[in-house]
C-alpha cells in the first residue's frame, strides 16, 4: 500500500488548472484570485488627521495659537496656515500642508478662538498618504479571501475582480440501507449524514458541491447515479470502496472507464480511499464509515479542491504536546481523534480512547487529528506531537 504523502501527491496531480470568472467584490468571500486586484488609487490620498482636534505646526508650540478655520472629513481647508495659526480637525479630514501634527482634542484647553496646551505628546496623529497602499499595487492572497480583503480590494477601487470558478463537486452516496434525513428508516436502515458533511466540507474548501440521489447497492443504479454526476469538476463517491459483495464502487467506476491512481492506502481510518480520473472529472472514492469519509475529504478532497483553484493545498499541521502516554502505532498512518487544553508553550493533546471509525460523536467532541506515523514507537507523555486542527 502507498504512504499518505504518496496518495496525497497522487490526488493533487489529479487538479487541473483553474477556469476563471469575473464577479462583483461583494461576492468575493472565500473565492481564490485568478489575477491580482490592482489598486486604482492611493491611500489615503491625502495626508490625514487620525484624531478629532487641532492641527499646527510643531514650531508654533506651546501657543497659544489662534483657531482659523475647519477641516472635516471630505471637506478640506483650503485657506492659509500663517505662524500661530491651528484649525480645527476631525478624524479623517486632510491635513494642510502648512501643517505638520494634529493635537487631540481632550488635551487641548479652547477659550473662544485660542488654544492652549499642557504638553503636545509625541504621536504626531497623521496617516500620510500612500502609508496604506499606492496606486498599482497589486493584491493576490495564496488562500481564499476573507472579509477584511474585500474590504481592502473594495477600497482599492476595485469593483470587479477575477477569480477561480469554483469547482464542482459532485456527492454520491450509496447504500440499500440509506435513507434522507427526515424519514423514517424501517428496520436494518440509518440515514445518510456522509454525504451531508463531505458537501458542506467541499463548500469550506471553495467549491459548489451538489449531493446526488442515494445509490442503491446494484451496478445498474450507480451507473445511472454516475452519468447524472457528468460535467462535475470532481466527483466524490461514498461507501462501497471496500472489499464486501456490495462495495460495487471500483467495479463500476472501473468498466465506466475510470483511470486509477490508487486504490487502498496505509492510513487509519481511511485505508480503502480510491483516486482517479473519469473522463474531465477528478474522481475520489471515499470510504463509508463516516469519520473514515471525513477525515479522508479533510487530507484529501479538501487540498484537491484547493489546487483546482490555484491555491496551496495547505496540510495545516500544528505542534502540541502528548498528554498521556501511547503505546506503539501500527503499520498505517494513523489520524487520531483529539482534545486540545490550552498549554504553557504549546497546547497540550490527548486522544480519546474511543477511535472507532462510525462514531460522529467523538469527532464532534474533538477538536484536532493527531498524527501517527506508520510504524511510529510507543510514546510517553510531553513529547512533540504533529496534529491537524479540525
Ligand atoms: N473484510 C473487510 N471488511 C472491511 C475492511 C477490510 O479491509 N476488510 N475495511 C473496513 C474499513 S477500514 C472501512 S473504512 C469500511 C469501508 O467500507 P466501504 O467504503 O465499502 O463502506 P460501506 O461498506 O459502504 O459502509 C461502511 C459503513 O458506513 C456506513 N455508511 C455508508 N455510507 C454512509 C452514508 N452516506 N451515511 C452514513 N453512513 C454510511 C455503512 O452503513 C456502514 O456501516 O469497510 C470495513 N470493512
Ligand atoms: O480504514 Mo477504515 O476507514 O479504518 O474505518
Amino acid at each position: 500500500m502507498i504512504s499518505v504523502d504518496e496518495a496525497r501527491a497522487l490526488v493533487l496531480a489529479l487538479a487541473t488548472p483553474p477556469e476563471t470568472e469575473e464577479i462583483p467584490v461583494h461576492d468575493g468571500l472565500g473565492r481564490a484570485l485568478a489575477a491580482p486586484a490592482v489598486a486604482r488609487l492611493t491611500q489615503p490620498p491625502f495626508d490625514a488627521s487620525a484624531m478629532d482636534g487641532y492641527a499646527l505646526r510643531s514650531g508654533d508650540l506651546p501657543g497659544p495659537l489662534d483657531v482659523i478655520g475647519t477641516a472635516a472629513a471630505g471637506v478640506p481647508y483650503e485657506g492659509p496656515t500663517p505662524e500661530g495659526s491651528a484649525i480645527r480637525i476631525f478624524t479623517g479630514a486632510a491635513v494642510p500642508a502648512g501643517y505638520d501634527r494634529v493635537v487631540m482634542q481632550e488635551i487641548v484647553t479652547r477659550e473662544g478662538d485660542r488654544i492652549t496646551m499642557a504638553d503636545a505628546g509625541q504621536n504626531l496623529n497623521i496617516r500620510l498618504k500612500g502609508s496604506d497602499f499606492s496606486e498599482g499595487a497589486g493584491f493576490q492572497p495564496a488562500r481564499g479571501l476573507r472579509a477584511s480583503d474585500l474590504g481592502l480590494i473594495a477600497a482599492m477601487n476595485v469593483a470587479q475582480i477575477t477569480v477561480a470558478r469554483r469547482p464542482r463537486v459532485a456527492v454520491l452516496a450509496g447504500g440499500d440501507e440509506l435513507v434522507r434525513p427526515g424519514q423514517h428508516p424501517a428496520q436494518g436502515q440509518i440515514i445518510s449524514s456522509n454525504d451531508i458533511a463531505i458537501a458542506a466540507l467541499a463548500r469550506e474548501a471553495g467549491a459548489e458541491p451538489f449531493i446526488l440521489p442515494l445509490a442503491r447497492d446494484t451496478e445498474e443504479s450507480l451507473r445511472a447515479r454516475f452519468a447524472e454526476a457528468e460535467g462535475a469538476d470532481l466527483i466524490v463517491t461514498i461507501g462501497g470502496a471496500s472489499v464486501g459483495d456490495h462495495d460495487l464502487i471500483a467495479k463500476v467506476s472501473g468498466d465506466l472507464g475510470m483511470e486509477r491512481s490508487f486504490y487502498k492506502l496505509a492510513m487509519r481510518p481511511g485505508k480503502p480511499l480510491m483516486a482517479g480520473r473519469m473522463g474531465r472529472s477528478a474522481m475520489l472514492g471515499l470510504p463509508g464509515n463516516p469519520v473514515s469519509a471525513i477525515v479522508c475529504a479533510k487530507l484529501f478532497m479538501q487540498p484537491l479542491i484547493r489546487a483546482m483553484q490555484g491555491l496551496p493545498p495547505d496540510d495545516g499541521v500544528s505542534q502540541a504536546v502528548l498528554a498521556r502516554d501511547l503505546p506503539p502505532e501500527g503499520d498505517r498512518q494513523h489520524y487520531l481523534r483529539a482534545r486540545l487544553t490550552p498549554g504553557a508553550d504549546l497546547p497540550a493533546i490527548e486522544p480519546f480512547q474511543d477511535q472507532d471509525s462510525a462514531r460522529l460523536w467523538v469527532l464532534a467532541e474533538a477538536d484536532a487529528l493527531l498524527v501517527r506515523p506508520a510504524g511510529d514507537p510507543a510514546r510517553k507523555a510531553g513529547e512533540r506531537m504533529s496534529y491537524i486542527a479540525l
